[in-house]
């Protein structure tokens, strides 16, 4: 449950947070597959409560009403064409799994997509789930749980949103059957959301229960889903993300948070030399990576001041920085702009989705911010592709916030936070030849539309990056000689 089960020589998914299905099936085929992306998270495809009375928050879509696909994204048609055009240009869907629970009971101004429920009563028709099929007694979870009582934390509710039991034989029915249609629809795998809030023994059976992944749709036979539980844990809890590691993988939450930290202006990125384990990270292996989320862009989730697409020089410099470094399963998040963190994604006056604009510079408008459309990150994602699995070598620093390393003979990237310039004769670890840094610019026709970067028979090369440019990356790899 730890392969994404990527098309060959692809390494980074993109969550399109809130997209409709047909507006991502266009973008696979227009900018995802050409540029090399390896997959996309999507918003969760099940039925959900539509609260009207909040303005739509973006956290409608967690609370689900039944396992229907239809949502303000799509019905289940425009979803299996969406996972047919992606997987048809090399890019996989993974899909936000809300399993833990359904709703929270609501009497004022809400809405369905169709379905009916009875909350006070436990009653979801259009799944069907009764009563028994929630924990019992009746118990909220109370902030202090977290660091005390780890059953409460799993069997009591979340935010007041009812809590499935996952033990229950006819739950984990209703829960496999969801995924397996998924998975037979072509679909690579499944985030797990609030894992923490459920028992491992219990996602074990449902984890074993889904069926391998769609040969139909080009994955090897006997390919099991790419799992990655969402477990929010920066210590300190009764819960250990390491509960969860032996099932499948674990969101890394720990790595935005110190990598935020890192290129926060004031600390010093010469401590990164041994980024991974030795920072309490999670094996490689077992971490789905990323900066900010979709939850913790907001500021109210895990880890503190995140950067976000709101400070673009240091927040592309931590994305440059996760692109270029081997660890980690990376994820970059792909936003709507807001400045209430409730806010919903851009909508019309009966409240569907406005789809995002693609402009003449390759841009997004209509209130969009298509962070993976920037030049500075979709040219890592071509950098993180090329240098493969190469290890870091020829690692260099000047004893404080300027770094440079090499993946292999594939690739070399240097950083600058300090406020004077970067401008040394570096090791790149390339053959000899003049080569366009990808950050920039990029390469067009025979020449760099930014910098171009001679390496001599030695593979040093003059590195320059002064403190007042518009980025603080510079990257050169194989994939971009000119
Ligand atoms: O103040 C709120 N919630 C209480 C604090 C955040 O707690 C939540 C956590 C949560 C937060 C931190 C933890 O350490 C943790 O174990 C769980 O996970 C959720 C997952 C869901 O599917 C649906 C939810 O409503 C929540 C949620 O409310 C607002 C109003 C309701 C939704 N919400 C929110 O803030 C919604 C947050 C949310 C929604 C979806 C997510 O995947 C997520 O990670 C957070
Ligand atoms: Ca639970």
């Amino acid at each position: 449950f730890k392969n994404p089960h990527y098309a060959t020589g692809r390494t980074t998914m993109v969550h399109l947070f809130e997209w409709k299905w047909d507006d991502i099936a266009a973008e696979c085929e227009r900018f995802l597959g050409p540029r090399g992306f390896g997959g996309i998270q999507i918003s969760p495809p099940n039925e959900n409560l539509v609260i009207w009375s909040r303005n739509r928050p973006w956290w409608e879509r967690y609370q689900p009403m039944s396992y229907r696909l239809v949502t303000r994204s799509g019905n289940e048609q425009q979803f299996a064409n969406m996972v047919r055009r992606c997987n048809n240009v090399g890019v996989r869907i993974y899909v936000d799994a809300i399993i833990n629970h359904m709703t929270g009971t609501w009497n004022e101004n809400v809405g369905t997509g169709g379905s009916t429920a009875n909350f006070g009563n436990w009653h979801y028709p259009a799944v069907p789930y009764g009563r028994n099929d929630f924990n019992w007694p009746h118990c909220v979870i109370q902030g202090h749980d977290y660091a005390c009582c780890a059953d409460r934390v799993r069997n009591c509710e979340l935010s007041g949103l009812k809590d499935l039991n996952q033990r229950s034989e006819h739950v984990r029915t209703m829960i496999v059957n969801y995924m397996n249609r998924l998975i037979d629809m072509g679909v690579a795998g499944f985030r797990i959301d609030a894992a923490k809030h459920m028992w491992p023994s219990d996602l074990r059976v449902i984890y074993d229960r889904l069926r391998n992944l769609n040969t139909a749709h080009g994955f090897p036979s006997g390919a099991r889903p790419y799992i990655y539980q969402e477990v929010i844990d920066l210590g300190g809890e009764a819960i250990s993300r390491n509960e969860y590691t032996p099932l499948a993988a674990v969101t890394e939450f720990r790595f935005g948070m110190e990598l935020s930290r890192a290129f926060t202006r004031g600390n010093q990125l010469r401590w990164l030399v041994n980024w991974g384990p030795q920072w309490g990270l999670l094996g490689s292996g077992d971490a789905l990576t990323f900066i900010d989320n979709h939850d913790n862009q907001r500021g109210h989730g895990a880890g503190g001041n995140i950067l976000t697409h709101k400070r673009p020089k240091e927040y592309k410099g931590a994305i440059a920085f996760m692109l270029a470094h081997p660890y980690g399963k990376p994820q970059l998040m792909s936003s709507f702009s807001f400045h209430d963190t409730e806010a919903g994604p851009p909508m019309d006056g009966s409240g569907n989705i406005i789809s995002p604009s693609i402009n003449s510079d390759n841009t997004c408008g209509n209130g969009w911010v298509c962070e993976h459309r920037w030049r500075q990150i979709f040219q890592m994602v071509a950098f993180r592709n090329t240098v493969g699995n190469t290890a870091v070598t020829n690692w260099w620093d000047n004893g404080g916030n300027q770094i440079a390393f090499c993946r292999g003979t594939m690739g070399f990237v240097a950083f600058n936070n300090e406020n004077w310039d970067l401008n040394q004769r570096l090791q790149t670890c390339l053959p000899a030849g003049t080569y366009c840094d990808v950050i920039s610019g990029e390469k067009s026709g025979n020449r760099c539309t930014g910098k171009s970067v001679v390496v001599g028979n030695d593979g040093r090369a003059q590195i320059v990056i002064g403190s007042h440019e518009y980025d603080m990356v510079l990257a050169i790899h194989m994939g971009h000689q000119s």
